[in-house]
């Protein structure tokens, strides 16, 4: 695996007496990826927080680090002008205006340029690429231009804005058409996928089915792109541990000794940013302590505010504007014995964060708008105790799982002050109840959940376990109630075990049985789609008489009535025959591939080769159909390429089918590539099920052929039970059902 992000774990520091060395960078996106790629084999691609210098790859505590140089006028334009003065406020609600510059933009062009293209020079074939956050988003396309053989992957770490915001971009058609270069597109909440996929819609028109976006590429291909959330977390156990050493503890006895031993510890922990509402905080708490409802001698503050971007102008001010109120309410508040705020402008080590978590009480997380904000879950992670209370911002993402935090809009700065009251003020039994919920929570989703369940969806690496996992089960049971139930199957691969030799396919005898089992079924249809030409699919799978069948991705179609030909032009004969011939010359220089007419088409089959030759073979097979006879369309399948006369797909034969049967809900299920058109055609009352590994759009999965048969008997099973119960009743009420009307 090969991630890119803007920042490398490391940045490189040159200290004031002229030596040099590396020292941990800043923000969560490396808190969060650092514990991911020390346990992955890979390499991390960055920049190495300095301008104007070249380093050669090297390894750091177990992390294979490739920098990648920026100048300092790439810095000043891509990071800080473009990254940070434009796209940042952007994305966090306009909080500050975000600054529109066309150098800004070209530089931007240029550097993610070069960031795809070191990752196109360092992935090995067929890689996994996973490409993080905003700085970054138009390298998902580049990199598919330079490497299609690279599985590519996107993470958005801080929120996508709605689009009525996000449209004030100059250039916010190249920066989606960027982003949609990659297989999957991750978000934090599911509000960002959302305002990502409307924006998609609004300025591409490209129809979007729940998480897939049918991504239509100038040439008229189809791709299918996933756009969901997953919300990021951290390493929990090593929180935990840290927490647990005696020196950290004995750390925070002393923190709390050294502030004068308060009643209270309260506790905020960001980047100096304008996001993160510490102006806010600061006021809500100056207001309590001129009101009274606070005592300086009783409760403290702890404010760090780690430096970040300091050259951006909004920043500098930000910093100026904080230090003043700072400055105001310790001299109006403190005394010679109790600081009212202890204001500290360091980026501290792990230890010591971990240090202040455990000394404080209450910890404040006032963000304006925040991507996740994991100093929120570091803070549960510590508390093992249960006690403590944190008052999070409904703006950032980490209160979509923390729910029993106390809830605020920082905003509402009277409600912000009842909420820091009442956080100070909280028994220990209501803290500890609170806590011990949060706690599961952070357990349930830790940054290796977060990664995996982001990869798996990448790769469909997922290792399909045996058996019929129960959610399928429950499905099942629910989808046996339909009125009128149509059982969609593909043959190679779901019915029948994959073979070498596409005329040897037979359906497993279980597989079989099912299948006769449900056609004897009242109200209950069944149907193959293949992609194969229905005479090759009437050959191996032996049809019983009732089967509906579906051929050549739904071109050709036998529905209860004797075969249906297909009417062919001379001139559509002529190109077929054109096709033929080109595609016989490129089979005939690779060892075991082969052609295979089809009624409306050809298909070239690679599955002898290795993959590299036969994605070569398929690749110079695209070009030279398409370059003699454009307009075909093209499938790709798992070894194999197709090329079609006339467009249609298994979603069209699903559509069909549906069509002819009147069915209220669709059972599908396939393994290959062309079966995901099936699966995204599937609407809230169907059920798909995916055979196998490989990203799918389907809800359910299942290992192989043998699992598809058991959970065809399982439908039987539930289908027979639903019919029989169904006619008692009605046996029972007098016949025929009551019929309301609405
Ligand atoms: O690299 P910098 O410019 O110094 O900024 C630090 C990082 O800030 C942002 O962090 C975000 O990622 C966190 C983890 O997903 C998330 O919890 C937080 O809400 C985000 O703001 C930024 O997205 C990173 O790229 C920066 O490296
Ligand atoms: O002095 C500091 C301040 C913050 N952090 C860490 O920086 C990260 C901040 O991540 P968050 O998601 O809260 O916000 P971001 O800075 O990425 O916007 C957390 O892991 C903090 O523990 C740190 O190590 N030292």
């Amino acid at each position: 695996m090969v991630v890119l992000s803007n920042r490398l774990p490391v940045d490189h520091v040159v200290n004031s007496d002229g030596s040099s060395g590396w020292k941990s960078s800043p923000g969560g996106l490396v808190t969060a990826l650092e514990p991911v790629m020390r346990a992955a084999e890979g390499a991390w691609i960055g920049w190495a927080g300095v301008a104007d210098t070249e380093f050669e790859p090297f390894e750091n505590d177990g992390i294979e680090i490739i920098p990648v140089p920026l100048s300092e006028s790439e810095i000043e334009q891509y990071y800080e002008g473009f990254s940070n003065d434009t796209l940042w406020p952007l994305y966090h609600d306009v909080i500050a205006p975000p600054q529109y510059h066309r150098e800004w933009w070209e530089a931007y062009v240029l550097v993610n340029r070069r960031f795809a293209e070191a990752a196109a020079r360092y992935a090995a074939t067929e890689a996994v690429v996973w490409v993080q956050d905003y700085q970054l988003q138009l390298v998902p396309e580049m990199l598919r231009e330079l490497r299609p053989d690279l599985v590519i992957g996107f993470f958005d770490h801080i929120p996508f804005p709605p689009y009525g915001i996000f449209s004030q971009l100059p250039w916010r058609k190249q920066i989606l058409k960027g982003l949609l270069g990659a297989d999957v597109i991750g978000f934090q909440r599911v509000a960002d996928a959302g305002n990502f996929t409307r924006a998609v819609r609004r300025l591409y028109g490209f129809t979007t089915r729940g998480n897939v976006v049918e991504v239509i590429g100038d040439d008229g291909d189809v791709r299918h792109v996933v756009a969901r959330t997953f919300p990021i977390s951290i390493d929990v156990a090593g929180y935990e541990e840290i927490a647990a050493r005696p020196e950290v503890q004995e750390r925070a006895r002393q923190i709390r000794h050294d502030l004068g031993d308060p009643k209270v510890v309260m506790l905020g922990v960001d980047r100096l940013d304008y996001t993160k509402g510490i102006g806010h905080r600061l006021k809500a708490f100056g207001e309590l302590l001129a009101e009274n409802r606070l005592q300086v001698e009783d409760v403290t503050l702890v404010q760090v505010a780690s430096p970040s971007r300091e050259r951006v102008a909004t920043y500098m001010a930000l910093r100026d504007e904080i230090e003043l109120q700072v400055g105001r309410l310790n001299g109006e508040f403190s005394t010679i014995s109790h600081s009212a705020i202890a204001y500290l402008h360091h980026g501290y080590p792990r230890e010591e964060m971990v240090a202040l978590y455990l000394a404080a009480d209450v910890m404040l997380v006032t963000a304006l708008r925040d991507g996740m904000n994991l100093v929120a879950k570091e803070y549960v992670a510590c508390r093992a105790d249960n006690t403590g209370v944190m008052v999070l911002s409904e703006f950032a993402g980490a209160s979509d799982e923390l729910r029993q935090a106390i809830i605020v809009n920082p905003h509402d700065i009277a409600g912000l002050k009842d909420a820091i009251v009442t956080a100070v003020e909280m028994p220990k039994r209501e803290q500890a109840r609170r806590m011990r919920a949060l706690r599961k929570t952070v357990n349930g989703n830790t940054v290796n959940d977060w990664s995996k369940s982001f990869l798996d969806t990448l790769t469909g690496r997922a290792a399909v376990p045996r058996g019929i996992p129960e959610t399928l089960v429950n499905a099942l049971r629910e989808l046996a109630s339909a009125d009128e139930l149509l059982i969609a199957l593909d043959f190679d691969g779901t019915l029948a075990p994959h073979v070498d030799q596409p005329e040897d396919a037979r359906a497993l005898d279980s597989a079989r049985e099912a299948v006769l089992r449900l056609i004897r079924l009242a109200d209950t249809r069944v149907a193959f789609v293949s992609g194969r030409a229905l005479v090759s699919l009437q050959h191996v799978a032996d049809p019983p008489e009732d089967v509906l069948l579906t051929g050549s991705h739904g071109v050709e179609l036998k529905l209860d009535q004797p075969d249906v030909t297909l009417d062919l032009l001379a001139s559509e004969i002529d190109r077929l025959d054109h096709v033929t011939a080109i595609l016989e010359r490129i089979a005939g220089s690779a060892e075991g591939a082969w052609v295979e007419r089809k009624p409306a088409g050809l298909a070239l089959h690679t599955r002898l080769l290795s993959p590299a030759a036969g994605q070569s073979l398929q690749r110079s097979a695209r070009s030279r159909v398409r370059a003699a006879e454009p307009g075909l369309t093209v499938r790709e399948g798992k070894n194999v390429i197709e090329f079609a006369l006339r467009p249609g797909n298994k979603g069209d034969a699903i559509a069909k089918l549906r069509e002819h049967t009147g069915a209220t809900s669709v059972f599908y299920a396939g393994d290959d590539v062309t079966d995901e058109d099936a699966f995204v055609a599937l609407g809230a009352d169907d059920l798909g099920m995916k055979i196998g590994r490989g990203r799918t759009a389907a809800g359910h999965r299942v290992r192989g052929p043998e699992e598809v048969a058991e959970v065809l008997a399982l439908l039987a099973d539930f289908r027979a039970g639903f019919l029989q119960a169904q006619k008692r009743e009605r046996a029972y009420t007098g016949s025929t059902p009551i019929v309301t009307e609405s």
